[in-house]
């Protein structure tokens, strides 16, 4: 038999505010935001209640934008489902990460109380793509191609880098170029999934930059060295690993100055570290795909097989209009791995009342980023 979990929902008259209280062992996970408000976040309170004292965690990921009010679910004391009342499709179903690896990871690399948002999404959607390889490769034109050929499916996660912008580079498209010592009070505050020091430069991608695309319906491309590759291996983000060689070492010497954007000095480096890079993608279960980038579009071909994309993907996401809006008036269950959303339960008593099944027996992923593979159905009654 499935269990019913204990869920309050406390009104605050004097702020207009709502807050909903989730209790997990020793703690109460306090939920709340403000009507009205536009834009307002939400905010999240820890009690201890071993000491009595209320905490403000720090809070990872891209928060929900409050809306008229929410309900909440603790799922299996690692997360709470949130679920915001009449908000828009992409808005309305969110979890709150209170003990789950990431956090956990962050908790103990903190030293203080953290909590995580990650926004549910209706299906699995697609993994992320990480792809590394040396310098003078093909990566860059290997990914253009694709963001050309299937525009609404794929976005760039955008890197911070300490390197200076090449001519033609734009700041927040190719990289959020940055300064070394802000980049590194960055990483220190945990803002990114992961940094490395790359041919005497300083890169990383920010759990914001992978949130910005998944947020937008998209599947996310990283263009990652073999370290920034390692480091995502072992982080939540669940990506299918692609490494592209380039036919020859002459191959790449004469593709990089052919490029011309380096230096004498910084190719060489580049060449060198090329080695090392080409050892190090053979580490077992690091990537998933080795593609040799001799004649660019065979090797294009070779890409999108890995991937399985087709003419569908063309089109625009669907993956928005399968999720839905919350009504205003419901109250939630769970049985087993299935919470239950009955709907119409105050002023639409009079019609049929709605049923919504969301299954969370198949969560993937989940912050930084999205939480994938939630299931919706409906029962008339
Ligand atoms: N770890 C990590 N590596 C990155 C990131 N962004 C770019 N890189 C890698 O840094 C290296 C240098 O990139 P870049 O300066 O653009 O030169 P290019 O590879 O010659 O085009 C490449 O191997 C990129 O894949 C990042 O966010 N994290
Ligand atoms: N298959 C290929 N054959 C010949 N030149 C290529 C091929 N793929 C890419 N190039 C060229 O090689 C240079 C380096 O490619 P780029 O995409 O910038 O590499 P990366 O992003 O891996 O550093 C560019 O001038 C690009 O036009």
């Amino acid at each position: 038999m499935g269990e019913e979990v204990p869920e309050f929902v406390v009104h605050n008259s004097e702020s207009k505010g709502y807050e909903t209280l989730t209790i997990i062992g020793d703690k109460v996970y306090s939920v709340g935001g403000s009507e009205g408000l536009p834009n307002m976040s939400i905010n999240i309170k820890v009690l201890d209640k071993q000491t009595g004292k209320w905490l403000e965690p720090i809070v990872f990921g891209a928060k929900p934008v409050a809306s008229k009010g929410h309900s909440s679910i603790l799922l299996d004391n690692e997360r709470v489902l949130i679920l915001l009342r009449e908000s828009s499709t992409d808005n309305s179903l969110w979890f709150l990460e209170v003990d789950t690896p990431f956090v956990k990871q962050k908790r103990k690399q903190l030293g203080t109380e953290v909590v995580a948002w990650s926004k549910g999404l209706i299906g699995y959607g697609s993994k992320p793509i990480v792809i590394s390889g040396p310098s003078g490769v093909g990566k860059g034109t290997l990914i253009a191609k694709l963001m050309k050929e299937f525009p609404s499916t794929f976005g760039f996660s955008v890197s911070h880098t300490t390197r200076a912008p090449r001519d033609k580079e734009m700041n927040g498209v190719h990289y959020h170029f940055t300064e070394r010592s802000k980049m590194e009070k960055d990483i220190q505050d945990s803002k990114f999934l992961e940094s490395a020091l790359v041919h005497g430069n300083l890169y990383g991608t920010s759990i914001e930059a992978v949130e910005a695309v998944s947020d937008a319906g998209k599947r996310c491309i990283l263009d990652i060295d073999v370290q920034g590759a390692r480091s995502v291996r072992a982080s939540p983000l669940e990506a299918i690993f692609i490494f592209v060689c380039p036919p020859s070492f002459e191959e790449l010497d004469l593709r990089l100055r052919a490029r011309g954007t380096e230096t004498e000095e910084q190719i060489q480096k580049r060449l060198r570290n090329a080695r090392a890079e080409l050892e190090q993608a053979k580490s077992p279960g690091l990537f998933d795909h080795m593609l040799v980038n001799d004649e660019l579009e065979s090797c294009y071909q070779n890409l999108k097989k890995i991937l399985v994309l087709d003419e569908n993907d063309k089109a625009p996401s669907q993956l928005y209009m399968k999720s839905f809006i919350v009504p205003f008036s419901h109250s939630i269950s769970k049985v087993d791995q299935k919470v239950i959303i009955h709907c119409g339960t105050n002023e639409l008593r009079a019609s049929p009342s709605t049923k919504f099944i969301l299954d969370v027996s198949s969560l993937k992923g989940g912050a930084p980023g999205r939480t994938r593979g939630l299931t919706l159905s409906t029962i008339n009654s």
